[in-house]
């Protein structure tokens, strides 16, 4: 649960008073354009970086205020995927996959290998044990980091970037990949990224940075369906609107651009099914505990997201009936 965290390097204030809750066991992604201070908002979390205000309280421990003793034992709740995977360069697979459970853990070796194995074949790396992070691929290398990630069992899983740097059809991998994690491990995952592919397919819910605030946080549908300028400029990758090149357009900017050709009505973002977990794994319990607390909320949400999320229902019964996933 993050409370009103507000952090600032120097007088440059990145973002302020981000308070939001992620849902147990439910996949969320972190959208925002770049430098909106989105790893600085995963580092924050993780106690890495030290917020001015506000708290980050993950069992109990602020992560923020606590002493650091407290912070690095709580960090292990967390497992961490980096863009580029963050391995050891001279380190085998095997031994990066480890290495969290040498450094933190008191198992012996042979244990240490049941959990890297598995990991590894959870990702789809079995056989590549002894290659060295330089001789593969930068797929390889992200889900040598998930595997990583998942040795000691987190409880709370953070991607930076996943998709950075892999081509369409990897990205599709990385995707089912993270869906069917959270449905084996039952682990709350917060993904930041650009991909909108990303976005309109794993998460139940998806928020946005902007303007050193976050401008939502809710159901996916919510986003996608959203008519707040930012985020509808940003889904649709349009140069207009009030994202600017490297930083917010101001008024006159924006007056301007709206003189010179009235922006068109945007078209609405067709909004794909989400992933499902792979044949043979669980259903995903964060997926129904999600359903659970839509409902709840189901009436105070825009009449565009309810009819979203009432069509994505409808969709995946008839899907159900005629036998599909
Ligand atoms: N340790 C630091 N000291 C000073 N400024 C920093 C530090 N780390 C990040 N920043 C600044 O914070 C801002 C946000 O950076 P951050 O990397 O979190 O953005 P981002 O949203 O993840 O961007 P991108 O999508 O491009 O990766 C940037 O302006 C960056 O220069």
């Amino acid at each position: 649960m993050v409370e009103g965290l507000t952090k600032a390097f120097g007088p440059q204030t990145i973002w302020r008073d981000v308070t939001l809750t992620l849902p147990e066991g439910e996949v969320s992604v972190l959208l925002g354009p770049s430098g909106t201070g989105k790893t600085v908002f995963l580092k924050s979390l993780i106690g890495l970086l030290k917020p001015e205000r506000g708290r980050v309280l993950i069992d109990g421990v602020d992560m923020v205020n606590d002493p650091d003793r407290k912070v690095y034992e709580a960090r292990r709740r967390f497992g961490l995927m980096f863009q580029d995977g963050a391995l050891f360069g001279s380190l085998t697979l095997y031994d990066n996959i480890a290495f969290p459970l040498r450094e933190h853990t008191r198992k012996k070796e042979s244990e240490i290998r049941r959990i890297v194995m598995e990991r590894m074949e959870m990702v789809g790396l079995a056989g590549e044990e002894r290659k060295l992070p330089g001789q593969i691929s930068g797929g390889m290398r992200k889900r040598a980091g998930l595997a990583r990630a998942l040795v000691l069992d987190p409880e709370i899983i953070l991607c930076d970037e996943p998709d950075s740097g892999l081509d369409p059809v990897r990205t599709a991998y990385l995707s089912q990949l993270l869906i069917d994690v959270n449905a084996r491990i039952d682990a709350t995952m917060l993904i930041v990224t650009h991909n909108i592919e990303i976005a309109a397919t794993v998460p139940d819910n998806i928020g946005m940075l902007y303007r050193r605030d976050l401008v939502a946080f809710g159901p996916r549908e919510a986003l996608l369906t959203s008519d707040e300028p930012a985020v509808a400029q940003f889904l649709h990758g349009d140069p207009r609107g009030p994202i600017g090149m490297s930083e917010e357009k101001d008024a006159a900017a924006l007056a301007a651009e709206a003189a010179a050709a009235p922006a068109p009505r945007r078209r609405t973002i067709e909004i794909p099914p989400q992933l499902r977990p792979s044949p043979g794994l669980p259903p995903r319990r964060g997926e129904e505990r999600h359903a659970r607390r839509v409902d709840a909320m189901l009436p105070t949400l825009p009449y565009s997201a309810q009819q979203a999320i009432m069509a994505g229902r409808r969709n995946r019964q008839e899907a159900s009936g005629h036998g599909g996933a």
